[in-house]
């Protein structure tokens, strides 16, 4: 694939980000996102999603080193999910670190708590923000894929994930003419955040997010959330310290970070107890930490 057209697809992604930036500085993240969403830059948004499936085209075939690592975003994750639900169970090792915790605050000794059965046959997955369904064809995974705007062909269902219905009556998603209405609390092992937070221009919008994610979650399920990095790993510490501090109070504690060259990969598990995960927050609070999803890019 001649560097042009990749450098034409990737300048296509970057002005749309560009744009909401933009717009957010004009009118606020709240009218930014109406805008940006409304039906008069639907031609925008579909151009980004068939640049985005374009781009991951060239990752699929092109073996040079920068596009490998392009595509280990979805591969990573994909492991990750295997090893946590099948190969290592790392799912009840960390059940049993939980435990183990618990026993030690005396004060969390009557919490109820809640654990998943059984590891499924297929791990359900929500793709949020999925664009072209990178996990779709992986086997193990049972994958409902959602996208503002889906990239052509692709099959991922129509949803803004910040409005989207949460429904604990539901069994399975709701679904009409290819856009989904609400899902189902408490129905997934594992929803997916590839590259999603940093395109919402605001740091409450993102946390939004992450709060939905939690409803969605059964017992023990994950959040896997891939961010783009290309400083050294001390770079954003602090950020990142927030965005844990965060997702504790919300009942997510994490159990893996790994920073690769140009990403950083983290997951964040369903506590057996919320009250577990938020006294962690509370025992890990430290001056200057707040409950916040800010990304660099919010200061400029
Ligand atoms: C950078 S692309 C990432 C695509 C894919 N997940 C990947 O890792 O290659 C971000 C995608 O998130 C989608 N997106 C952003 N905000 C969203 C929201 N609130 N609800 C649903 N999709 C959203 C965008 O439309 C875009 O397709």
């Amino acid at each position: 694939m001649a560097t042009e057209e990749h450098q034409r697809l990737a300048n296509i992604v970057k002005s749309c980000h560009e744009s909401l930036r933009q717009l957010t500085k004009l009118y606020g993240a709240e009218r930014a996102w109406q805008e940006h969403t409304a039906p008069h830059n639907a031609e925008k948004l579909a151009e980004y999603a068939d640049a985005m499936q374009q781009l991951a085209g060239i990752w699929e075939t092109n073996t040079s080193k920068t596009e490998l690592q392009a595509r280990s975003r979805i591969k990573w994750a994909i492991d990750y999910i295997t090893k946590y639900f099948y190969t290592e169970g790392i799912y009840l090792q960390k059940r049993q670190r939980e435990q183990r915790l618990l026993a030690s605050y005396n004060e969390l000794a009557a919490s109820e708590c809640a654990y998943m059965a059984e590891p499924p046959d297929r791990v359900r997955v929500l793709d949020v923000g999925s664009c072209f369904n990178p996990f779709g064809n992986t086997p193990h995974l049972e994958v409902t894929a959602i996208d503002l705007c889906p990239a052509p062909g692709a099959l991922v269902l129509q949803a803004d994930f910040l409005t989207v219905g949460v429904d604990a009556s539901l069994k399975q998603p709701e679904i009409t003419d290819q856009s989904v209405k609400s899902l189902p609390a408490g129905y997934y092992h594992c929803v997916i955040f590839s590259l999603l937070l940093e395109y919402m221009p605001s740091a409450e919008q993102r946390l939004i997010c992450c709060q939905k994610a939690y409803e969605l979650l059964g017992p023990e399920g994950i959040l896997v959330i891939i961010t783009p990095d290309s400083q050294h790993v001390g770079k954003n510490a602090s950020i990142m310290k927030n965005w844990r501090f965060a997702l504790a109070k919300l009942g997510l504690l994490r159990v893996r970070f790994e920073k690769l060259p140009h990403i950083t990969c983290m997951v964040f598990r369903r506590a057996i107890s919320q009250h577990l995960s938020q006294h962690w927050a509370s025992v890990h609070r430290e001056e200057g930490i707040c409950e916040t999803i800010r990304i660099p890019q919010d200061d400029h």
